[in-house]
């Protein structure tokens, strides 16, 4: 049986109007639209970094704000567009959060890094030394390290090369299903939409014009907002 992640309800925030959203554990869902269409607005009320002007939002059932904050960002993971790693090595980055709750192995380092494919000897280089791609999969370990139940993804390939772009596209693809985690991303690409996602949500002037299947929505879309966003 499904079990619901999240259950917006008459949700206003900002741009944002009307919002009703349901997503089930497991889903990956794809956030698009035009440029301040309030999908990084969206993304932000499923952590509490925003929070409704109006309406309800349940996550697991409960309501939101019925979380502690930091556990309920331990569970709903986000990783940004530019990785926010702070100075020090690898491993100083990834530990902090479990460290922090007494909840760290030495082991889990390595583990950590074979997730997102990194070798171990780079638990000891200093975060400042490493490519754009690498540390957004260190930004990506640590994420994992809190060992959250939903990925929330605000353009993270999006400073990154074309390469890079599709090796991150793996090793998310992998995680998500190894980990059966429930995905919600905000991207532009959309050829990494079809790999990534399976639903869809299409976001215009702050209102969802049309959600379903990613596919559907992107092969045969039904408003002509949609249509000539995809022309
Ligand atoms: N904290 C804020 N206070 C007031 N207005 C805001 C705030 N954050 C965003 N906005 C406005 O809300 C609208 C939606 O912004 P948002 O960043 O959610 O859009 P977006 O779809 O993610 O855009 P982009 O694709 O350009 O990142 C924009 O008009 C933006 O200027």
């Amino acid at each position: 049986m499904s079990q619901s992640m999240y259950s917006f309800h008459n949700v206003h925030k900002g741009i944002l109007q009307n919002i009703n959203v349901t997503i089930e554990k497991g889903e990956k869902v794809i956030i698009f639209g035009p440029s301040g269409s309030g999908k990084s607005t969206l993304l932000h009320l499923f952590n509490r970094l925003q929070d409704p002007d109006e309406g309800k939002i349940h996550f697991k059932d409960n309501p939101i704000q019925s979380y502690h904050i930091p556990d309920l960002r331990n569970q709903a993971g986000l990783v940004m567009q530019a990785p926010h790693l702070f100075p020090g090595t690898v491993l100083d980055n990834i530990k902090y959060g479990p460290s922090l709750r007494g909840d760290w192995r030495e082991q889990d380092g390595e583990e950590l890094l074979a997730y997102v494919q990194l070798p171990t000897e780079y638990l000891s280089r200093d975060v400042n030394h490493l490519s754009g791609g690498e540390q957004q999969r260190v930004s990506l370990a640590r994420t994992l390290a809190n060992k959250p139940e939903v990925l929330l993804l605000d353009e993270p390939t999006s400073a990154l090369d074309q390469h890079t772009i599709e090796e991150i596209e793996d090793v998310l693809e992998e995680l998500i299903h190894e980990h059966q985690l429930t995905m919600i991303m905000v991207t532009h690409n959309l050829k990494q939409a079809k790999r990534l996602g399976d639903k869809g949500i299409f976001l215009s002037e702050g209102e969802i014009l049309e959600s379903g299947l990613i596919l559907d929505l992107l092969e045969t879309p039904t408003t002509t907002s949609l249509q000539s966003f995809l022309a």
